[in-house]
């Protein structure tokens, strides 16, 4: 009985009715005598769970209900009437700044400026917001106004006067007399006296709303009023008048660009309001539910919200920031309340949000039914951050950075924590979990399972279960793991793109069906921790991969006879490249390079094709790749059928192919790989002793454990003869390293100019990935930083001063552009500092002086021109050091330059 009476005054709290909760009411409603009710309500109101009102008839209130409504710890429980009940929580009601959302947050900072502008004796100092639309400028001028009044800078009657001068944009006069005050007959239609709006603000607040509207002629008469707080009104020449306002303006514009200087030179205190985007992450979840909660006050009804348009909204970029934002929950409420206008609450989907909102899928996803409260809400903006990965990675990436840990180390302690958090969701109470996601985790599992498949990574059911509940985590708790937007939080996704590239890719391809599939955002932090602990816990980075490929052309051939076969043997053996009828050889070979790169650990290549340029691909692919590969063609169905069954039984290539021989019209080629020996190559227009010296500086670079050999080779002949295939056969070249690039097809070049520049790092570290550990990459890109710059380099190359001799060769450069009329490239520079200084040494030295015979009357016209532009430039160079440039030098340096300029404009084509 107890219950159904504290239940009935609960209820009556909740909806507003409290007159209902009389003991007469209360006990007719019940079937109670009023004695009884008023002896048990009484007695409830002794255990504090009851706020008293001792009007007549005595109320009694939920003060549980009160407390939350009106976000407010009661410190009494007995009031003399409604009123004074009302007038307490008004009183109790955040003051000014503090019902601005983000006041102790992002806007602190505002905050404090707006509070000392308004302080400031005796008038305040003039204060300009500027920011985006909707960021709440006009919402802060009034509370700078609220502020004034409750710290007693303003009096009590002073006004708030707000004009927007957008309205009078084309009627500047207008503004111009409503500002400053007329008198009757002063201008047509003026049939009256009007004291204007600066009288009126007289004590308190004018706030000059779009004030880049403001015609500059009132701007004028605006900052002479600035000056002295005296100003006339329009047609009085004979009185002055005064007035004390604190101005505030606000603009959407750069006030820069929109205001006149001299206006702006007179509002000291200019404050940039942030934009929703900026404020993070944190405050736009608090926002959404501050914006909810008051409209469930203003439509009196409880309201919930499915996770999906929570995240939605979450993920949405409002470009009229609050404002928008405020607008999109407004209308969102009026059609579910319009589509719930039965029900005790409304619950808001992905279908009640409106229609302007860009996200993929409309339909109700099956996330719908996990439906949140908004004390639900507000439970996980409070959750302890402390406990999340999100602080440890904050932690770990400073020392990271401090160089108070390796590499290594920083992946293992977040890993720890990354288990730690993943631990504790498998062994805590998952019923209630599994229980409302029964749906999800059905298909989450489904499409972890299909990127096992396709991407053979050998993921236990175990596995796939983890993966899968700390997803489901994920989900019901997205903002616990949204919260600090920290740089660290940069840093460490970079790492693991950078570190843990193949799980980074899974982890990415489950992303990409969950968002199309499930319409639900994974943010790229999440990612990182979930590649990191597959990394680890999984080894996957161990795993090689068979890759089947069914290569055809026709609009969807090679995609129908794949998923054919992949649906007749249950998994996932075959990916297709459809073609064009007119696809060229080179066209598909491109298209099949993409396609192999997105793997990076490819055991098998098995390729069936549907035409006869079979000998052609297979050229290609045995020159670029190190894994087994099997191409065959004339593809159908029934043979791809065939060869996925023995690839899904892994069964050896060459079984599987000798078997399909003879009952199938095909014709195949197997290379097993090769363990080749994996080399770099220098080669150096600059000559065979650079290239020698850059083959020693890399040695020096490389980590000792690397298989990598540096070889060296002549790069004319390179240019002449490119890499014979015998070379290929025996060597796995991983790039060529030079001053220019010798063109050869499928070979990367790293130029030495990317490697000063640190801009190489990124590909080598692909290469080597799974090579060495990323402590051992770390040393590495060490090694290279202090190996590679300009100086060590010319210090590596030459026995002279290489500050002085860098000096004077730079200089010389200067000049000779100047000379020239142009503006070498970085790269062209880098080559020229490295060549010019080897070949000053060369000529100081006086190697190989006596092969320089030619003159300088043999030559064209145009090299002539060039050649005395290059002395003149290095006449310096050539004092200092004693040396004189033999014309085939500066021949040299002139095809040098001009062989650059042409590569660099081809590339630019491409
Ligand atoms: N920090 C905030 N806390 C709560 N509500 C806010 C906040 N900022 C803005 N709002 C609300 O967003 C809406 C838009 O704010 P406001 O009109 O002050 O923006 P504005 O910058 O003046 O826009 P405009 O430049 O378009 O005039 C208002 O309803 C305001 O109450």
């Amino acid at each position: 009985m107890e219950t159904k009476l504290s239940e009935y005054i609960k209820e009556n709290t909740i909806s507003g009715e409290y007159e209902k909760n009389s003991a007469l009411i209360v006990g007719k409603v019940l079937g109670f005598s009023r004695n009884w009710v008023s002896q048990n309500l009484n007695d409830y109101y002794n255990t504090g769970a009851l706020i008293k009102i001792n009007s007549r008839p005595v109320l009694f209130l939920d003060k549980e209900v009160i407390s939350k409504q009106y976000n407010t710890s009661l410190p009494k429980n007995i009031f003399g009437s409604i009123e004074e009940l009302m007038e307490f929580l008004e009183v109790e009601d955040k003051k000014d700044f503090q019902a601005l959302n983000g006041y102790d947050g992002s806007l602190r900072g505002v905050v404090e400026t707006c509070k000392a502008s308004i302080s400031y004796p005796p008038n305040g100092l003039p204060t300009l917001l500027y920011g985006q639309t909707g960021t709440g400028k006009s919402l802060i001028a009034r509370k700078i106004y609220e502020y004034g009044i409750n710290q007693g800078i303003l009096k009590k009657d002073a006004e708030f006067v707000h004009v927007n001068c957008s309205e009078y944009a084309n009627n500047p006069e207008l503004l111009t007399a409503y500002l400053f005050g007329y008198k009757k007959g002063a201008f047509t239609g003026a049939d009256h006296d009007n004291p204007g709006l600066i009288h009126q603000a007289d004590g308190g607040v004018l706030f000059l709303d779009e004030v880049h509207c403001l015609k500059p002629e009132c701007q004028e008469k605006l900052f002479l009023f600035m000056d002295n707080g005296s100003y006339r009104q329009i047609g009085d020449n004979e009185n002055v008048y005064h007035s004390n306002v604190f101005l505030v303006f606000a603009t959407t514009e750069d006030p820069k660009k929109a205001l006149l200087k001299t206006l702006l030179r007179r509002i000291p205190i200019q404050i940039h309001i942030p934009s929703l985007e900026q404020r993070g992450l944190k405050e736009k979840a608090d926002l959404i539910v501050y914006l909810l909660e008051y409209e469930s006050k203003q439509i009196q009804k409880e309201i919930r919200i499915s996770s999906l348009a929570y995240q939605t909204l979450l993920n949405t970029v409002f470009e009229g920031n609050v404002g928008e934002l405020e607008n999109c929950i407004r209308q969102t409420c009026m059609t579910a309340l319009f589509m719930n206008k039965n029900k005790e609450y409304i619950e808001i989907n992905n279908l009640h949000l409106p229609n302007t909102l860009n996200f993929a899928n409309r339909t109700i996803s099956f996330m719908e039914h996990h439906v949140l409260t908004i004390d639900q809400l507000k439970e996980e903006s409070k959750k302890d951050t402390d406990k999340t990965v999100l602080k440890e990675v904050d932690k770990w990436t400073v020392k990271l950075q401090n160089n108070e840990i390796l590499i290594d180390e920083y992946f293992d302690h977040i890993y720890l924590h990354v288990s730690k958090q993943i631990n504790q969701i498998l062994f805590s109470d998952q019923s209630e979990l599994y229980a409302s996601n029964i749906n999800i985790i059905d298909s989450l599992k489904a499409i972890i399972e299909m990127v096992n498949q396709k991407y053979r990574c050998n993921l236990k059911d175990k596995d796939i279960n983890v993966i899968c509940m700390y997803l489901v985590d994920y989900f019901s708790n997205y903002s616990t793991y949204s919260k600090l937007n920290t740089d660290s939080y940069d840093v460490f996704i970079g790492l693991i793109k950078k570190y843990y590239v193949n799980e980074y890719k899974l982890v990415s391809a489950m992303n990409e069906l969950i968002e199309s599939h499930l319409n639900l955002y994974v943010n790229e932090f999440f990612l990182s921790c979930l590649a990191l602990y597959l990394s680890k816990a999984l080894t996957l980075s161990e795993q090689q991969q068979r890759v089947g490929v069914i290569l055809a052309h026709g609009y969807a051939t090679a995609s129908s006879i794949a998923s054919s076969v992949n649906e007749m043997l249950g998994q996932y053996v075959f990916e297709a490249i459809d073609m064009p009828l007119d696809t060229t050889t080179d066209q598909i070979l491109v298209k099949l390079k993409s396609f192999i790169d997105r793997y990076t650990k490819i055991k098998d290549l098995i390729l069936l094709v549907d035409m006869g340029s079979l000998e052609k691909i297979y050229d290609h692919l045995s020159h670029i790749t190190n894994f087994n590969i099997a191409i065959a063609n004339n593809v159908s169905t029934k043979f791809a059928l065939f060869v996925g069954e023995g690839i899904s039984k892994n069964e050896p290539l060459k079984h599987i192919f000798d078997e399909s021989i003879g009952m199938l019209d095909t014709n195949y080629k197997i290379t097993e790989r090769k363990e080749k020996e994996k080399i770099i190559l220098c080669s150096c227009a600059t000559g065979m002793g650079t290239a020698e010296k850059l083959k020693e500086i890399l040695e020096e670079s490389l980590p000792e454990k690397i298989p990598v050999k540096v070889l060296t080779y002549d790069y004319s002949t390179l240019v002449k003869n490119q890499l014979e295939s015998d070379f290929f056969d025996r060597y796995e070249v991983i790039c060529i390293i030079g001053t220019l690039d010798p063109k050869i097809p499928n070979l990367k070049f790293v130029s030495l100019e990317n490697f000063i520049m640190n801009e190489s790092f990124d590909f080598l570290w692909t290469y080597f990935e799974g090579m060495i550990t990323p402590a051992e990459m770390n040393q590495f890109q060490q090694n290279l930083l202090k190996n590679f710059s300009l100086t060590n380099i010319i210090m590596s190359l030459t026995f002279l001063n290489p500050d002085k001799l860098l000096e004077y060769v730079a200089d010389s450069l200067n000049v000779l552009q100047r000379e020239m009329n142009i503006v070498f490239s970085n790269n062209i520079c880098f080559g020229l500092y490295v060549h010019i200084c080897c070949l000053i040494e060369r000529l100081v030295l006086k190697e190989g002086i006596d092969v320089y015979t030619k003159s300088i009357d043999e030559c064209s016209l145009l090299f002539k021109e060039f050649y005395y532009q290059l002395k003149e430039s290095f006449q310096k160079v050539e004092k200092y050091y004693r040396i004189d440039i033999p014309v085939e030098e500066a021949e040299y340096i002139y095809m040098y330059i001009n062989n650059m300029k042409e590569s660099q404009s081809n590339e630019d084509d491409e």
